[in-house]
Parts: C-alpha cells; sequence; structure tokens
C-alpha cells in the first residue's frame, strides 16, 4: 500500500534494520523476487502519477538488489509502450540472484541494456537504481561520475528507495548523490531520509510497505520515531478554576548589553505558551525597553550572581542563554544558574560556556544546541556532527545527561536514554536569529506546566517548525516574533486550553 506523506509510518529505521525487516518478511514466506516486483510496481505507480507523460525512461542500474527494482520498472514501462532504456553502470555480469532474474525479465520483455558511459543519453525520467540500502562507504567510479552527470543533465529524477549516495542511517552525503525529485521508500522508513542532507536530496516522498504483514512491519527494531499529529505529547485542558500559580513561574536568564533581544523574544515566547508567570533577568540597561514592550513580563535587572540567586529561588523553570554573552557577566550568572535544581533550558552561550568548562551543565532539562554549539560540546568538527547527527545528538544526551535538542533540518531529540526523535517539518527561511531564543522560551513554558523535558522538547520543537513551515510558505524574511503568535495557534489547534 503506497501512503501519502502524512500517513507514513511513525518508526524510522537503519539500513541494517530494514534488511533485517527484508530478512524476515522473506522467511515469513513471501520470497525476496516478489518482493522487488512489488517495489518495481510502487516505483512505477508513483512515476505515473508525476509524470503521467512523460513517455520515456532511462534507468541507471547499479549491481545489487537496488538495480534489481530498476530493471524491473524498465520492464513494466516496456510493457506499457514507453520508450525505455537501461544503463548498467559497473559491470553487469556481476549481478546475482534476484537482481539477475530481474534484469533477465526486462530483457525478455525487449528492453534495451547497454553499459552506461559518459556519453550515454539521458532521456526523460531517469530512474535512480545504482544503490540503496546496500550502499557501504564513499560512492565509489564508475557509480560517482554517473550521479555528477545525472545531476547536471536537469532531467527529472525518480529515485529507488533511497538517492544514491545518501547514507541511509545518517542522512549524509557520502562523497556524492543523487538530487531525485522524487524517492519511492519501502517497507520501513529510513532515519537518513529526513536528516542533515537529506532534504535537499529527496525530493517528494512516497512510502509503500510492499504489503508487508503490518503486525510485522509494527513490531520491527526502530531507531527512531518520527514526531507527527498522532503521536505528539499533549498540554492537559485546564480546570475553568486554573490560577497562574499552577503553569509555572519561568525565569529568562541572559541578554548582556547588545543582545537584550534575545532575552526577551525568549520571554515574549514562553509567555504566549501558556507559562503562568515569566520574569526576566537581564542587564539593567535593558529593563525599560523590555517592560515597554512587555509589562505582562517581570522585568529584574541583574548585576551579580547573589541578585540572580535571588530571583531563581520563586522560579520553577530557568531559560538561561539567549543572549547571555561569554563576559564575566554571562559568566557569573550561568554558574549560579546551574545550581539550581529546577529543570532548566540551556541555549546559545549557556552551551559555548558549557563547552569549555566554565560551568557544570544543570542537574535536569534541555539543551538546544545547533550544529556548531553541539561540536563544540563533544569537542568534534561541525561537520563530524552532521556527518551523524542522530549518534552526536545521543552522545550529548548521554554525555550530560540531559535532554538534547540537535536543531537544523530535520531536528532530532535525544535522551539520555537513547530515545530519539526526528521533526521532519520546518522551512529554510527559518534561517534566521532570533527563532532559536523564540524555541528556547517555549520549551521552557512546556515545562514549566509539567510536561517532562522529553515530551516537551518534542512538542515544542514540532510547534517551533510547524509554525515555520506556516510562514515560510510566504516568502524569506521571517522575523522570530512572528513566529509567536502561530505557535500560540498550532498549540490551541493540538491542545485546547478548554475541554
Ligand atoms: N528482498 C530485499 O532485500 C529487497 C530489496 N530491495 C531493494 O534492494 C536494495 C538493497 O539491495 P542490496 O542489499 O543488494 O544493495 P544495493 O543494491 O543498495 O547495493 C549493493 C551494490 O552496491 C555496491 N556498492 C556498495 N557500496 C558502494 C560504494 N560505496 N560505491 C559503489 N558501489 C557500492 C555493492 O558492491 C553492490 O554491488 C534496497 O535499497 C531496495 O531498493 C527491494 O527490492 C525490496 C526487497
Ligand atoms: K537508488
Amino acid at each position: 500500500m503506497t501512503l501519502p506523506t502524512d500517513e507514513m509510518p511513525l518508526s524510522l529505521h537503519s539500513a541494517a534494520q530494514v534488511r533485517d525487516l527484508d530478512a524476515r518478511l522473506i522467511a515469513a514466506g513471501t520470497p525476496g523476487f516478489e518482493l522487488m516486483q512489488r517495489a518495481a510496481h510502487a516505483a512505477w505507480r508513483a512515476l505515473r502519477r508525476r509524470w503521467p507523460e512523460a513517455g520515456c525512461i532511462s534507468v541507471l542500474a547499479g549491481r545489487g538488489n537496488n538495480a534489481g527494482d530498476g530493471y524491473l520498472v524498465a520492464a513494466l514501462a516496456q510493457r506499457a509502450g514507453w520508450q525505455v532504456r537501461v544503463f548498467a553502470v559497473g559491470a553487469a555480469d556481476a549481478l546475482a540472484g534476484d537482481a539477475a532474474l530481474a534484469r533477465d525479465e526486462a530483457l525478455a520483455v525487449g528492453v534495451a541494456v547497454q553499459p552506461w558511459t559518459e556519453c550515454a543519453p539521458l532521456e526523460g525520467v531517469v530512474v535512480d537504481a545504482l544503490l540503496g540500502t546496500g550502499l557501504s562507504g564513499s560512492v565509489r567510479e564508475p557509480c560517482a561520475q554517473a550521479i555528477r552527470l545525472l545531476n547536471a543533465s536537469g532531467q527529472p529524477v525518480l529515485a529507488i528507495d533511497i538517492p544514491s549516495g545518501l547514507c541511509a542511517d545518517s542522512g549524509r552525503v557520502l562523497g556524492v548523490a543523487v538530487r531525485a525529485d522524487l524517492t519511492v521508500t519501502f517497507i520501513g522508513l529510513k532515519l537518513g531520509l529526513f536528516t542533515a542532507d537529506a532534504p535537499d536530496q529527496v525530493g517528494e516522498l512516497v512510502f509503500d510497505d510492499l504489503q508487508a504483514d503490518p503486525d510485522l512491519l509494527a513490531t520491527a527494531p526502530s531507531q527512531a520515531v518520527r514526531l507527527a499529529l498522532g503521536n505528539l505529547p499533549r498540554l492537559a485542558p485546564r480546570p475553568r478554576t486554573a490560577h497562574k500559580g499552577q503553569f509555572g513561574h519561568l525565569l529568562v536568564v541572559g541578554g548582556d548589553l547588545g543582545f537584550g533581544g534575545a532575552a526577551l523574544l525568549a520571554a515574549e515566547s514562553a509567555l504566549r505558551s501558556g507559562a503562568g508567570l515569566v520574569s526576566l533577568a537581564t542587564r539593567m540597561e535593558h529593563i525599560a525597553a523590555s517592560l515597554a514592550r512587555r509589562p505582562e513580563v517581570m522585568c529584574a535587572g541583574v548585576a551579580s550572581a547573589n541578585q540572580l540567586l535571588a530571583l531563581t529561588e520563586k522560579a520553577d523553570v530557568l531559560v538561561v542563554g539567549p543572549g547571555l554573552g561569554q563576559g564575566a557577566w554571562g559568566r557569573a550568572l550561568l554558574s549560579a544558574a546551574a545550581g539550581c535544581t529546577v529543570p532548566q533550558v540551556w541555549d546559545a552561550d549557556a552551551l559555548n560556556l558549557l563547552a569549555v568548562g566554565l560551568a557544570q551543565p544543570p542537574s535536569a532539562g534541555v539543551m538546544t544546541p545547533h550544529p556548531g554549539e553541539a561540536a563544540r560540546l563533544l569537542g568534534i568538527s561541525t561537520a563530524e556532527v552532521q556527518a551523524d547527527r542522530p549518534k552526536a545528538a545521543l552522545a550529548l544526551a548521554q554525555r550530560f545527561n540531559l535532554c538534547v535538542v540537535l536543531k537544523g533540518a530535520g531536528s532530532l531529540v535525544a535522551a539520555p536514554n537513547g530515545r530519539l526523535a526526528l521533526c521532519d517539518h520546518g522551512h529554510p527561511a527559518m534561517a534566521g536569529a532570533g527563532l532559536g531564543d523564540v524555541l528556547a522560551g517555549l520549551l521552557g513554558a512546556l515545562l514549566a506546566q509539567g510536561m517532562d523535558s522529553f515530551d516537551a522538547a518534542c512538542l515544542a520543537v514540532w510547534l517551533h517548525a510547524s509554525a515555520g513551515k506556516t510562514l515560510g510558505a510566504l516568502g524569506r524574511g521571517i522575523a522570530a516574533s512572528d513566529l509567536i503568535p502561530t505557535i500560540r495557534q498550532l498549540l490551541e489547534e493540538i491542545s485546547p486550553c478548554l475541554k
């Protein structure tokens, strides 16, 4: 059954887990070649739906079962009267097992199969059947050159199972990868289809379960869960007798000279996401402007750790870091905050100071690094973080014993116990200043209303990304504060204040 995006499974698997699932389906009685035929039918359906008038396909086939799927798509297109050519990349005589059977079927119905050369004419829709979940290491020649020429060709591309060259586990391009317009993926969603480089490679994503036994799919081990309306944590409705003391007192700590807006954005976001009381501990110089913008926020000028500690005594949740800076003022406040036992959200310079050992991590809560901050915290490069985002997020969660939101396309939420969630919403228009401050405030507000760290992080990331997606549709230039009313609206839609 081919499923639309919002009904796709919520489990995300590694390549090894999907291979294991294939093996279990075969062991349960469905021959591998039958699965390959179902995969080809699903790909062919998706191809005709997207390009009904194309009338012509070129298949780039590798040497494994991914190529087998491609040969069977070629056979289906040939039977439908389309113009079809298969280019075999690498030694075609290396095909074995089901893939060789698939090639024989294509030849039997008259498909033209020829060795790939750099002059091979790519016409019509190009079907990428070079590499699937069997990819290991950086793409080697001649596949790499075929991929480069395909990407330069400007032809529409359907990728079978996963764009060739994309790592199914991490979403990283391994040297070079196909940029697909449509990817049809089978049996289990691979985590690597959603994070790191994947959003620029996958195009439209279609899932087909190859008619696998739903119980088998439901019980298959997975790597992570995809956040969607169906599994989002929710806030409970409020009793009609509610009072502000029931929804937490949140204190934002940040806003050094020149960065006052960051802390104010976090405070405003927390206020609009339902925190009972919101306080702001910032530079005295920012108080007048902050009060003018948001009289609902209790603004206090703090000059020392002791002044901050007096405020933290009344707080149920801290949001530490927006605009904090890395100077003496920020360091003093961070050290004071670190010793507080209430749940905390640490962002921005709180994380940079933690990375250089100038603070101890809080005892509970969530940290929200972007890849650069995550790299500093782990003592590795940003490229290494992006090379395996799930691993980096889990490593941070374990090292600091906190929940972690690793930001960037395909944001991940990791818990110290190994739980991992992924948000596949968002929009490139979200790449701008202040959006992280809004996320930190929102997250703090959900903690203040009683959610646990992992649930609050999951819901906050989903709301933030979904609001960004909505506003991004209007174009570039999202101001971070634009996001706040949309987040409020979305939160009400999924967790109404009244029953
Ligand atoms: N029964 C099954 O296992 C099914 C598998 N299916 C398809 O089979 C695919 C997996 O098939 P395979 O496990 O045979 O693997 P693939 O077809 O993904 O790739 C294996 C081939 O790629 C080559 N290769 C590996 N790393 C390379 C690199 N870095 N550079 C260049 N070449 C490289 C290997 O030498 C081998 O020839 C799935 O992605 C899916 O498309 C589907 O047909 C559904 C059923
Ligand atoms: K492929």
